[in-house]
């Protein structure tokens, strides 16, 4: 296989995992405007450690469990900084 071939496929990846990305950020829409109305804090620690812990323990490899862990720690920062301002301008 060429390496065009293996980047076209890398590139075929990173679409889904951007298509995810979205679907993901399209629900925690809905999660500020669930806490808009029923309170509760954005930032829930132990919600984030638990899906941490949930996604650790579900690496099929090769990437080790540290690299995933540092990888979801960055997405779930990112949502909580999205969940933040949509929270506050609504
Ligand atoms: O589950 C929640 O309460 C959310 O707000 C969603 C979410 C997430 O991205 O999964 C985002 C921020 C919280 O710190 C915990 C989890």
């Amino acid at each position: 296989m060429s390496l065009d071939d293996l980047r076209q496929s890398l590139d075929r990846i990173d679409n889904e995992v951007m298509a995810l990305l979205a679907q993901r950020a399209n629900i925690i829409l809905q999660v500020a405007d669930f806490k808009k109305e029923h309170g509760g804090p954005v930032y829930d620690p132990a919600r984030e450690d638990a899906i941490i812990a949930r996604l650790s323990n579900l690496n099929p490899g090769p990437l080790p469990t540290e690299a995933v862990e540092r990888i979801y720690r960055t997405i779930l920062e990112e949502m909580r900084n999205f969940e933040a301002i949509v929270h506050d301008a609504s």
